[in-house]
């Protein structure tokens, strides 16, 4: 059976089967570091037709859509790190599930990025604006969605789904590089894993993401 080789910085919690989903960039080597930081990011995925997102109003991403996410505290666990941060940065409480664990490395960063993202499909709370994030609801156009989806992309169109009926799809052009490779195995269900390296100005030199293989 082929053995994937998993990037430095990749490390899978659980013993799970895994297949690649993309590699690729200019770069030979990954870059090195010397720290780790340990972050969150979440997502509010509604009826598999919209998500969530939140437009970054200050500090590390500024100018980009993302998720609700930050640094894990010293005495918290991650997901109540995850739970703290979607309250604070949305205002809202969502029953979050672990979806995937991704290793960023930004050239001038002082640490690399472990990111635990999660999902969840409801909430409760008014979604409100806050100083760092401005939240808005995107429709999931079906190019997210794997391709091994397409039987049912019919079904879960974001343009045929009344949830998502006139929001504007995601907005790739103003996310971070990394988000179009494993946004749709968040969609489709797969727990995922990734590796991306970024030059000073965010752009992506190396990248690497794995799932579990999509159910045929
Ligand atoms: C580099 O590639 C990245 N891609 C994506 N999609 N998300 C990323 C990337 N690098 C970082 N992130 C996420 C991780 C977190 O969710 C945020 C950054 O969190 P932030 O710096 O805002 O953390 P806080 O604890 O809120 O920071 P302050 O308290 O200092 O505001 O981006």
């Amino acid at each position: 059976m082929h053995t994937l080789h998993l990037p430095p910085g990749v490390e899978l919690q659980h013993n799970i089967s895994l297949v690649e989903t993309a590699n690729g960039g200019a770069s030979e080597q990954w870059v090195d570091y010397k720290k780790v930081k340990f972050y969150t990011n979440a997502f509010v995925i509604i009826n598999d037709a919209k998500v969530l997102l939140g437009y970054k109003k200050r500090g590390f991403g500024q100018g980009l859509w993302n998720g609700f996410g930050g640094k894990v505290d010293p005495g918290e666990t991650s997901i109540q790190a995850a739970q703290r941060e979607l309250e604070e940065e949305a205002g809202i409480n969502a029953p979050l599930e672990h979806c995937g664990v991704l290793f960023f490395v930004v050239d001038g960063a002082d640490a690399a990025f472990n990111i635990d993202v999660y999902r969840a499909n409801e909430y409760t709370g008014t979604i409100t604006e806050t100083d760092e994030m401005r939240p808005a609801w995107f429709s999931i156009q079906k190019e997210m969605l794997p391709p091994v989806n397409s039987h049912t992309t019919a079904d879960c169109s974001s343009t045929s789904d009344k949830h998502a009926e006139g929001l504007p799809p995601i907005p790739l052009g103003q996310m971070w590089a990394d988000d179009e490779f494993w946004m749709p195995l968040m969609f489709s269900g797969r727990p995922f894993v990734g590796r991306a390296d970024f030059d000073a100005d965010s752009k992506m030199l190396k990248w690497w993401f794995a799932a579990t293989p999509a159910e045929s």
